[in-house]
């Protein structure tokens, strides 16, 4: 497939069938012995379909045609089609997701040197309207499900040579993540379930959430090694009411607080991330400020330049206004840095393809919409 391309649904159509990833090992070994054949097959099966990259059941060579037939009967390797894919010349893929209500979902693949960075969505839209993201314009639809959590990773992963696999994840796209905790963790589980998934390393996974107290305190006590982000954006209450509505019930303070209790349960040190918008946040009193409220956390902070969004009145900070940000934040010994900007050319930010597919079809995004989804 090359990028930029009108894409076609896999091979495999997407019916109205049980997605494959979500049998475990086990109950995948019951269903092949119903069929007649040997329990063995099942490693088979789940190599083609999480590590050999097989675009439909057919592909699956060296199984027996007539239990290709039967996986293809009862199994679908996919819960979702490939609508569009953009390419951006920093390594970036855009992958634009077609539900099976006709909801389209986001995830992005970031190709750098040694590392294989999937970006995935937890719900259609977001309810948590931060007044910057577009992710969030629309509100919330609905969440994701597990399957279609798990398979934005499967889908970008098959964007990759075989040999290739994708390395870390960054539960970054669109939707508020911990608003979709449950199915965000049992996706998570088979994604790095050795036996019966992708076989990823959880320290390698990343969960940014705006900071919902309760739900940062559930996630600490999953015995899990997931890495925390949360959206901070403002140093203190009056500025992030204005930026993060939801603020104005949960409260900066609290926020913080549950970012601290994180670390003591997990031991796992949080990343607090801050768009910086040109103008609103970013000035030196802003860094002075953070730079109070986070001295002597065992925190580290990703300034993110902001990526402009159509329709809304921000605009990107001046780049030696955030050179001037870091120092500041480090002079007082908070550890910061900056994050690339990756993607842009494919609005690589949250919520834009989807919006730009949605709001102006031109006729190379008209065919993909076109796909049957039963
Ligand atoms: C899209 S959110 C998804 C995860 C979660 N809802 C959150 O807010 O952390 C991931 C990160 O992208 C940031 N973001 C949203 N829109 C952006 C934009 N236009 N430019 C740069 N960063 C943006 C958010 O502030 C957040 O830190
Ligand atoms: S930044 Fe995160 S929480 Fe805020 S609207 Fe966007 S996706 Fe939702």
């Amino acid at each position: 497939m090359e990028a930029g391309d009108r894409v076609e649904p896999q091979t495999e159509e997407l019916r109205a069938r049980r997605p494959l990833f979500e049998a475990t090992a086990d109950e995948l070994r019951a269903w092949t012995v119903e069929q007649g054949h040997q329990a063995y097959r099942v490693r088979q099966i789940q190599q083609w379909a999480f590590h050999r990259r097989a675009s439909s059941f057919e592909a699956m060579t060296d199984l027996p045609l007539d239990l290709r037939r039967r996986l293809d009967a009862d199994w679908s390797l996919f819960a979702t089609a490939v609508a569009f894919r953009g390419e951006s010349p920093d390594a970036t893929d855009k992958l634009l997701l077609k539900c099976r209500d006709g909801r389209m979902i986001e995830c992005v693949l970031m190709t750098e040197e040694h590392r294989r960075t999937v970006c995935i969505s937890t719900q259609v839209g977001c309810g948590m309207g931060c007044v910057f993201c577009a992710s969030g314009l629309r509100g919330v639809e609905r969440n994701l499900t597990t399957a279609e959590i798990f398979d934005q990773v499967l889908q970008a992963q098959n964007l990759l040579p075989l040999g290739e696999s994708v390395s870390h994840i960054v539960v970054m796209g669109m939707g508020e993540s911990l608003a979709n905790l449950d199915a965000l963790l049992a996706a998570l589980d088979r994604v790095c379930s050795a036996d019966d998934g992708l076989g990823m390393s959880q320290r390698r996974v990343t969960i940014s959430t705006v900071g919902l107290p309760e739900k940062i305190r559930k996630l600490a006590a999953q015995d899990r090694q997931y890495h925390l982000a949360v959206s901070l954006h403002a140093p203190t209450e009056e500025l992030r009411n204005e930026l993060v509505p939801v603020n104005e019930k949960v409260g900066l303070t609290a926020v913080v607080q549950a970012a601290d209790d994180y670390f003591r349960i997990t031991g796992r040190q949080v990343t607090y991330e801050y768009v910086m918008l040109g103008g609103v946040n970013d000035r030196h009193e802003h860094a002075l400020a953070l730079g109070r409220l986070l001295r002597g956390r065992k925190s580290h902070v990703n300034l993110i330049p902001y990526n402009p969004v159509a329709g809304l009145p921000f605009e990107r900070p001046d780049p030696d206004g955030v050179r001037r940000f870091v120092a500041t934040l480090r002079d007082r010994g908070v550890s910061a840095t900056v994050r690339k900007t990756k993607g842009q050319a494919i609005d690589a930010a949250c919520g834009q393809l989807r919006r730009r597919f949605e709001s102006a079809p031109s006729p190379a995004f008209v065919s993909p919409l076109t796909v049957e989804v039963s």
